[in-house]
């Protein structure tokens, strides 16, 4: 298995649980911590990478990163809007956030693990990641706005994650889940497990606790979607993917917690939106 694009940033080890480092022309805030080993970006405050001690990465990421854009990879947060803008087509697909600069407003540490906020305050908006990591991942998205109108938004944490080979690979907890197959145009409806031969991108209006299950790396990840309302699953198959080859793409599967489409929301002043997403070995 090729060594995780980020590992060789932590080849020289150090006391500090957190330090800053530059790469590919991005601000990266590492951390080591007895219990896991991490990566976030100031841009998109996305954890690119996450690793309990003695085990493989549980996020994959892309080796190479555009100059400019979105990094592909890790957990992208896809905010306020998921997808192509509803109005504006000239608008960056997924959102503003991945694209801008967060503030880490705070970072601790103990022997359970790191704790993390990352925050992105927009005109009247404001969206924050609480992320608590250790031999757990544990993401929570607080979005909240402060315009005198209610708002439109949609929104998802999109989690690329790491796998042996995706078309060996299958995902179970979507059973019988109702959705849309975006590759097909149509309704679906899982007919068990889930499994990607020639890409996957489907939309379920269901979420809940999901169990990835590769069998070749003999690891098994719950990956908790906790109220959703949705979860996505996609691979390009063998689309292009601007600067992912073929067979760097086959290392990802995409299983992402969602508001989207029909399940998308008006938040009214002062309301809140959450989305949370954990993961453990199962
Ligand atoms: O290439 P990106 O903008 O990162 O989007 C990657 C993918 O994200 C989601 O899964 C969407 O449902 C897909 O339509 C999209 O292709």
């Amino acid at each position: 298995m090729a060594e995780h694009p980020l590992a060789a940033l932590f080849r020289f080890s150090s006391r500090q649980v957190f330090r800053w480092d530059r790469h590919q022309g991005r601000d990266l805030l590492l951390i080591e911590h007895p219990l896991c080993q991490a990566v976030f970006s100031r841009q998109g405050g996305q954890l690119l990478h996450f690793q309990p001690r003695g085990q493989r990465p549980w996020l994959w990421c892309a080796a190479h990163w555009h100059n400019l854009g979105a990094i592909r990879g890790g957990v992208p947060i896809c905010w306020p809007w998921f997808g192509r803008h509803p109005n504006e087509s000239g608008w960056p697909h997924h959102g503003w956030a991945r694209l801008n600069d967060w503030r880490l407003v705070s970072k601790e540490s103990d022997r359970h693990g790191v704790y993390l906020v990352w925050r992105l305050e927009l005109c009247d908006w404001r969206v924050e990641l609480h992320a608590r990591l250790g031999a757990e991942l544990d993401l929570q998205l607080v979005t909240q706005h402060s315009d005198s109108e209610a708002c439109q938004l949609s929104h998802a944490l999109h989690a690329y994650w790491a796998v042996s080979d995706v078309s060996r690979v299958s995902l179970g907890g979507l059973e019988g889940a109702r959705g849309q197959d975006l590759l097909l145009r149509q309704p679906c409806q899982q007919d068990g497990e889930l499994r990607v031969a020639e890409g996957c991108h489907r939309v379920f209006r269901q979420a809940g606790a999901l169990h990835l299950q590769d069998l070749a790396w003999q690891r098994r990840l719950r990956i908790d979607t906790g109220a959703g309302p949705n979860c996505v699953v996609w691979h390009p198959g063998g689309r292009p993917l601007g600067d992912v080859s073929w067979r760097e793409a086959l290392g990802f599967l995409s299983v992402q917690v969602a508001g989207c489409g029909a399940d998308s929301l008006t938040l009214e002043p002062g309301a809140e939106a959450r989305l949370s997403l954990r993961a453990r070995l199962e």
